[in-house]
């Protein structure tokens, strides 16, 4: 279970800070008469032995960055109850289990609605794994890997300072004030709201009742009428790989790698193993990358994804395709991945990054009569509803896409249809923002698809280089794809790969949006800024417009 210690926080400025914890000192004091009978708590001092043996387990709910955690007070509890609560038998309308993106976003649009609602999260602080080991730790740490990357290549600061490797923990340093920052402004979300969070466990005891472990071997049970189950995921961890040597990293523990490495494995080409051997070659690690498929990320246009091997290879990651896992030698400083295919990789250490399941295991789902799928996941319907219908689901803990911006979305979306708003709608376009150096983000269909579904496309594209803006910056890679109808000159998909990738697909995805204007003609009809990177559009548009005959 996640350490409930108030370790020494320092502040943005690095001083100690000695607040309160928010979740789990927020007036709420376990109440002992809730605690199990001895039958019960056998079986959770079972659980309870398993986790504390084996705190890897539950990836998920480690802080790489405890140690200089902020701790925020918090007010909240005895004010929600002054919110009324639907006519009903149940001390809660509604339960939210996990303070994740998909939790906040459901808590908030509950309470909104006037229910009264609790979220339950064993962490002590809000956020869940997107701020404390996922999207915002990565995407810090990528930022910090980019910033080096240029102030390398600045010949004004080369010349007078020698480059120094770095071990990652250290590069960290940023990440750790961003997620201060992050959790202080979520924090101060729920407070406003008046949204109870309790710290603690939380698993069915029947359909409207909830048993939370607020303590160790210490118990409450809470009722409610409907609940949403936001809890997210955690790297999936074969079993013939030992976690726990000091080697062997998968996306939650490479948060606490400590020492500097000349050569890394990274085991799934997926995303995660995508960004990853970005920041390691940034640091100027050599990288080995394993991809269980022939292409790297093959849902993505394929010029974009081989532009993206060959920037790779540039940068000195080894691409392995179509390659498997035999099994993991370790030693005390190098480990042997061993392949199907016979080869041998020797390395300082090891990443795995291949995929993520679905936090079920411990919320006894049988009590309610559902059962996850072999990842861990929940199967819902259109309106995120389970099999059991006062019982939704969303963010990555129903699967798809399993990203932090949908997540968000889907909580918010789950928590309309609970309060039966009529124009609630299921989240179902999601653009794809991968943060490589340089980055991706595509919205709508590829080439493939288009092809294989005979539309008659064509491509308009514009090459960054050529770009006033991105010579001004420095950009020299970098290509924005539009795929439009050849006859109604609709926008079908867009491609883009280079920096700020994921900010400019947003002016496309807009006019996709807008069905009326969804057309290549706006962009050579807008005047935009001058210079910009957002000029590629005007640019793909002429050049694809220049096809059409
Ligand atoms: C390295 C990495 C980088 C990523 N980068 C991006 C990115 O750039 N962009 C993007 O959009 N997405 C990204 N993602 C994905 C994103 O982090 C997830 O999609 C997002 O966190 C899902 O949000 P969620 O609310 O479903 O769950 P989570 O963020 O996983 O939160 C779930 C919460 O539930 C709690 N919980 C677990 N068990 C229980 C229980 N029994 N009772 C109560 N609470 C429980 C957990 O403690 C946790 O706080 C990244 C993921 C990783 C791992
Ligand atoms: N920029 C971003 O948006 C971003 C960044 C990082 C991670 N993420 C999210 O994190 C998730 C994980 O990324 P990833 O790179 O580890 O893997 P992935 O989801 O890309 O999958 C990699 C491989 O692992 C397999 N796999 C997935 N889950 C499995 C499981 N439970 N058991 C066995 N095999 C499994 C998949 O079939 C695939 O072959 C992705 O779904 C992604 O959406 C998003």
């Amino acid at each position: 279970m996640v350490s409930k210690n108030i370790s020494d926080a320092t502040n943005d400025t690095g001083k100690d800070v000695h607040t309160e914890v928010s979740n789990k000192t927020n007036g709420r004091s376990p109440n002992p008469e809730h605690t199990e009978g001895k039958d019960t708590k056998q079986k959770i001092e079972q659980t309870h032995e398993q986790v504390t043996e084996d705190i890897m387990h539950y990836p998920d709910l480690i802080n790489p960055l405890d140690d200089t955690r902020i701790d925020i007070k918090s007010g909240f509890t005895k004010d929600s109850r002054r919110l009324k609560s639907d006519d009903h038998e149940y001390e809660y309308d509604a339960v939210v289990l996990g303070a994740g993106p998909a939790g906040e976003a459901a808590a908030m649009k509950l309470t909104k609605s006037g229910k009264r609602v609790v979220v339950v999260d064993p962490r002590d602080q809000v956020g869940g794994n997107s701020t404390h080991v996922g999207t915002i730790p990565s995407k810090a740490l990528r930022q910090s890997v980019f910033n080096l990357i240029n102030f390398r290549r600045d010949p004004m600061f080369t010349k007078a300072m020698e480059y120094k490797q770095v071990p990652l923990n250290e590069v960290l340093a940023k990440a750790r004030q961003v997620i201060r920052r992050q959790v202080s402004t979520h924090t101060r979300f729920y407070e406003r709201n008046r949204i109870e969070v309790i710290q603690g466990w939380a698993s069915f005891i029947d359909a409207h009742t909830l048993r939370i472990e607020v303590d160790d071997n210490i118990y409450e049970t809470i009722t409610f009428n409907k609940a949403i189950i936001t809890v997210g995921s955690r790297p999936y961890r074969p079993d013939i790989l030992d976690f726990k040597h000091p080697r062997v990293f998968d996306s939650d523990k490479i948060l606490q790698m400590d020492y500097v490495v000349k050569k890394i494995i990274i085991y799934g080409a997926g995303v995660i193993g995508c960004e990853y051997a970005s920041i390691f070659t940034g640091l100027g690690y050599k990288v080995d990358l394993i991809n269980n498929q022939d292409q790297l990320l093959n849902y993505l246009d394929s010029e974009i994804s081989d532009a993206i091997a060959h920037d790779f290879r540039q940068f000195g990651v080894l691409i392995r395709s179509n390659e498997e896992i035999d099994h993991l030698e370790t030693h005390d400083d190098y480990v042997v991945l061993h392949l199907k295919s016979g080869k041998r990789i020797k390395s300082d250490a090891i990443l795995w990054s291949n995929g993520r399941s679905g936090n079920t295991e411990g919320l006894n789902l049988e009590a309610i009569g559902l059962k996850a799928n072999s990842r861990g996941q929940l199967k819902v319907d259109d309106t995120y509803c389970t099999d059991v219908d006062n019982i939704y689901a969303a963010g990555d803990v129903i699967g798809w896409p399993s990203l932090a911006s949908a997540a968000y979305d889907q909580g918010r979306c789950a928590a309309a249809f609970m309060v039966g708003d009529s124009d609630a709608e299921p989240v179902s376009s999601v653009p794809t923002g991968i943060y490589t150096i340089p980055e991706i983000s595509c919205i709508g269909k590829t080439e493939q698809e288009l092809t294989d579904e005979k539309v008659p496309y064509e491509v308009g594209q514009a090459f960054f280089k050529h770009l006033a803006r991105a010579q001004i910056i420095g950009e020299r890679s970098g290509v924005l794809k539009i795929l439009f109808h050849r006859d109604t000159l609709e926008i079908l998909g867009i491609h883009c790969y280079g920096n700020h990738a994921s900010e400019i697909i947003h002016i496309g995805q807009a006019v996709m949006k807008c069905k009326s204007n969804n057309t290549l003609e706006y962009f050579v009809n807008t005047t935009f800024n001058y210079p910009t990177m957002a000029e590629a559009y005007r640019v793909a548009a002429l050049n694809g417009l220049n096809r059409v005959f």
